[in-house]
């Protein structure tokens, strides 16, 4: 890509823009953030963040829903702050998850607890903290949580997530709904489940869940899985046991590279005319949405260290790495790199943009055009979510500063890792 044009607004994210040749988040140009708190550095659009919210709660207008952030997208705490002060309950997938969330002020009664592997020690956790409700993934997993509500004296309320074996057409390791996936229980064991889980007295039955996976951009797998859950719904209250709520997870894509998801209020037009013309639509209604309350909210600001022509390809390194956004590692995902400021001059080369890491799978961007010079910055498109959230320390490096911008406000939310920060829980003596 060469430079971009003045006063345009990035696609996807239009708190992201180009503004007299150089790049801001909000009001405020990120090249500045940049030599205030260094790079590679995460920025955030707090607004961004709000208006992908609001278009989930224009969505459940008038019905009785609640939004749980995913928050394993972005677990940072002024992130999830955000989100806590909008109301949102959150999605939690361990104890640590748990802890944070409360840090950042969420209410327990808001917070679902999904994950097929829960420990004694989170369920009790949880327990004391009063979550609103198990996302129980298997039926081994359902007694386990009876004992730990027995010891404590306590009833588990619970959903069973169901595995709809639908495919939410998109990468293999982020598919969750399909019958190969270790996710949920099988839709033709859910009836039995669901008569055991309601036999058990450390138990409360009090929903059902279902998760088909990650980065959908159709509306057709939601729809499968809905008719799916919904046929399972009827066979298990016919059974005499009463769902309260239906949680339908989470899941929505964003535009990483011409993706075209829906918005998550067309969405969800489309899946409550079905609730409706099935008599469910003012059953209480519980998502899970985490990539598309973060994803496009977030740039990754990093230094170009070096170009270099290779006999092959030509190679721009700059300071971030797989460490800090392995998404292109892990699925060869797709995030858009541009300039952070605009050139006046200089040529456009196709690069391959690298990190510093040894390891030729530490790419972020394959055969890209850029116009740009060594001590230049580039930012690193649609990384708010799935970013951060899975950095490593890997070759000793600190993980990035984070900063959220409201408006023409900038808070650090978190600083620069040190090799202090990274050695402080190891012992050598
Ligand atoms: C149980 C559960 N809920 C919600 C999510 C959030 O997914 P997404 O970030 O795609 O909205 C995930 C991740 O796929 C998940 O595993
Ligand atoms: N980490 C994945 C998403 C995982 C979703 C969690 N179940 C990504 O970056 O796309």
């Amino acid at each position: 890509m060469s430079t971009s044009p003045s006063d345009a607004a990035l696609p996807g994210q239009p708190h992201i823009a180009h503004r007299a040749g150089r790049l801001h988040v909000e009001q405020l140009p990120l090249d500045a953030l940049a030599r205030e708190h260094g790079t590679p550095l995460f920025v955030y659009s707090t607004q961004w963040m709000l208006d992908a919210l609001a278009a989930y709660q224009r969505g459940f207008e008038g019905r009785d829903a609640l939004i749980c952030y995913a928050m394993k997208a972005n677990s940072s705490l002024g992130v999830l702050r955000v989100f806590a002060e909008a109301g949102c309950g959150f999605d939690i997938v361990s104890g640590g998850e748990l802890d944070r969330a409360l840090a950042a002020g969420a209410d327990p009664s808001k917070v679902i607890f999904s994950g097929v592997g829960k420990t004694r020690a989170e369920m009790r956790k949880a327990l004391d903290a009063g979550i609103a409700c198990f996302n129980v993934e298997s039926e081994a997993e359902l007694e386990v949580l009876n004992a730990v509500a027995i010891e404590q004296d306590r009833r588990a309320r619970i959903s069973i997530r169901i595995n709809p074996n639908v495919d939410p057409k998109t990468h293999p390791y982020i598919s969750t709904g399909l019958k190969g996936n270790k996710f949920g229980v099988a839709h033709d064991r859910a009836l039995a489940a669901y008569r055991h889980a309601a036999s058990l007295p450390g138990l409360e039955v009090v929903g059902i869940d279902c998760h088909i996976g990650s980065q959908i951009t159709e509306v057709s797998p939601y729809l499968d899985a809905l008719e799916r859950v919904l046929d399972l719904v009827e066979t298990i209250e016919q059974a005499g046991i009463a769902l309260h709520h239906l949680d339908f997870g989470g899941g929505l894509g964003i535009d990483y590279n011409h993706d075209t998801p829906p918005a998550a209020d067309a969405l969800w037009k489309q899946l409550l005319a079905r609730l409706d013309a099935r008599g469910f639509g003012r059953r209480k209604l519980i998502v899970e949405p985490g990539r598309s309350l973060v994803g496009n909210a977030g740039v990754c600001v990093t230094e170009v260290l070096y170009t270099k022509p290779g006999e092959d390809k030509n190679f721009c390194v700059v300071d971030a790495a797989m460490n800090d956004l392995p998404r292109p590692a892990m699925y060869q995902a797709f995030h858009q790199i541009v300039p952070v400021s605009e050139r006046t001059g200089g040529a456009s080369t196709t690069y391959d943009v690298v990190g510093p890491i040894c390891e030729s799978g530490d790419w972020i961007g394959r055969d890209r055009t850029l116009n740009v010079a060594e001590g230049e910055l580039l930012a690193v498109l649609s990384a708010g979510a799935y970013c951060m959230a899975m950095a490593s320390n890997y070759n000793t490096r600190g993980r990035a500063a984070e900063v959220l911008v409201h408006g023409d406000r900038a808070t650090l939310i978190r600083r620069r890792e040190s090799l202090e920060d990274q050695l402080r829980t190891e012992r050598f003596d």
